[in-house]
């Protein structure tokens, strides 16, 4: 399985299942994607959450059989389909239907063992830009947990140093430097102890910081 980061705005995701594995599902996508669950019922926090969020979040009340699944699909027109009751039977005709019509699917009541098209719900760290994701290909979930726990604290002030050194390798690059010494600048830049400890300060701190290490590479 191969991780891709995909910008899901302006797209639809269909939740089928609305327990407490599509309430997950259906809050991490609404960051981004208009999401829309189907389910005879609905977790209460799920409810809760999607009153106060409005519009990005539509819960539909129906139990679709297997054989009306590809009719749901059709009508709400999804980039990726999470099938998340607790009927292995939906489940599976969720994700046979979305294959049919070139659709992404997310199985979640099975590990390992995927067709072409499945997709894995990563567990994931953000800090800013900066967005870690883990898989253990479907192994062991409870893992893929623990260890987004570990690395939270990790990256932490990794968003400031993207921010930084994105806008550093703006400026030289307008500067004219030629794009060796410009990599070479930059490389310093993020490996720096003293321009991490600048950005805890703050961020005029951690630019002094860095334009030290860049006049170094550049003046050489
Ligand atoms: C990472 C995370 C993302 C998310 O869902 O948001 C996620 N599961 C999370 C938590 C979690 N899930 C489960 C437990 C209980 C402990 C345990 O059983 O291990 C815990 C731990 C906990 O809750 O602490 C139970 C479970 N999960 C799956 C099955 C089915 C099966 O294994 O057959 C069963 C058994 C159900 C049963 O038997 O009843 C299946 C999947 N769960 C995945 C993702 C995909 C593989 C990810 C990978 O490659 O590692 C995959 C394959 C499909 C998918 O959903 O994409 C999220 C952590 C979020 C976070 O906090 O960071
Ligand atoms: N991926 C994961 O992280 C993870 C974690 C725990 C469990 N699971 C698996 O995911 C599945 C769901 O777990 P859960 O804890 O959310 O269960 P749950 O019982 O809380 O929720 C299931 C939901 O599916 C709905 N449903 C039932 N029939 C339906 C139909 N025909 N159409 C639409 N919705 C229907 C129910 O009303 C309920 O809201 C289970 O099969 C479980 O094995 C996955």
């Amino acid at each position: 399985m191969i991780p891709l980061y995909h910008d899901l705005s302006e797209e639809t995701v269909l939740v089928v299942g609305g327990g407490a594995v599509g309430r997950r599902k259906a809050l991490g996508f609404a960051e981004e994607a208009r999401v829309v669950v189907v389910s005879p019922a609905f977790d209460d926090r799920l409810i809760e959450v999607a009153a106060e969020i409005g519009s990005s979040i539509e819960l539909i009340r129906a139990a679709p059989q297997a054989e009306s699944i590809p009719e749901w699909i059709d009508r709400v027109a999804p980039t990726l389909v999470v099938a998340s009751t607790d009927d292995p039977a939906v489940n599976a005709a969720a994700e046979a239907a979305a294959l049919d019509s070139g659709v992404l699917v997310n199985r979640t009541d099975v590990s390992g063992g995927r067709d072409p098209g499945s997709v894995v719900v990563p567990a994931t760290v953000a800090d800013g830009p900066v967005r870690v994701a883990i898989s253990t290909g479907g192994r062991s979930p409870a893992l893929s947990r623990a260890l987004r726990e570990r690395i939270g604290s990790e990256i932490e002030g990794a968003g400031a140093m993207a921010e930084l050194s994105g806008e550093l390798r703006e400026a030289l690059s307008k500067a004219g430097v030629d794009p060796e010494t410009r990599r070479e600048a930059i490389r310093r830049v993020v490996r720096s102890e003293g321009v991490w400890k600048g950005l805890q300060k703050g961020r005029s701190k951690a630019r002094i910081e860095a334009n030290n290490v860049i006049e170094e590479v550049v003046d050489r």
